[in-house]
């Protein structure tokens, strides 16, 4: 999993179209998102994922909690982004895994959006520009490697 932490005054997005035959079904409420003072983290989940998709979880929920920490955010916005590797994940499985990183991060008492799977959005992102604004992390399950 490649992971793009972005430390944000605001993330907004619109659904513009479907960009699979079959994107996560949303309400009219979701086809627009924004939250202020956000780690934006665009997540692209990758074929290794599939291996153990709980432990990437596991470790993607650690590295965003430690960035979030950091940077001193209490707002998340998980962001699905199939541009970060050219070894993506099958749908189902990217889909699955970004609802339980959504879910755990939670759980831990951040206060947490998702932006839809599988579809061509509009966003804008106006990001802090300090030290630590801008982060990327790799995860990967156990003892898989990554070339
Ligand atoms: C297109 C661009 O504007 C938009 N931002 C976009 O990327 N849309 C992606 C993700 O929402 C999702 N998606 C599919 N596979 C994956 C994956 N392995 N990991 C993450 N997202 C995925 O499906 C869409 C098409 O790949």
């Amino acid at each position: 999993m490649r992971m793009l932490l972005i430390h944000s005054d605001y993330l907004e997005y619109e659904v513009k179209d479907k960009a699979l035959k079959k994107p996560e079904e949303i309400s009219e409420e979701q086809k627009r998102g924004r939250l202020e003072e956000v780690l934006a983290v665009f997540v692209s989940v990758e074929k290794v994922d599939e291996q153990n998709p709980e432990e990437v979880v596991e470790k993607a929920v650690a590295e965003i909690k430690d960035v979030a920490s950091q940077v001193k955010a209490q707002n998340i916005f998980v962001y699905p982004f199939a541009h970060l590797s050219s070894e993506l994940a099958s749908p189902d499985v990217a889909l699955e895994i970004l609802k339980t990183i959504e879910e755990k991060l939670k759980e831990e008492g951040f206060n947490v959006k998702r932006a839809p799977f599988g579809y061509y959005k509009a966003f804008k992102l106006s990001c802090k520009g300090h030290p630590l604004a801008e982060l990327s992390r790799t995860v990967v399950p156990g003892e898989a490697r990554k070339e």
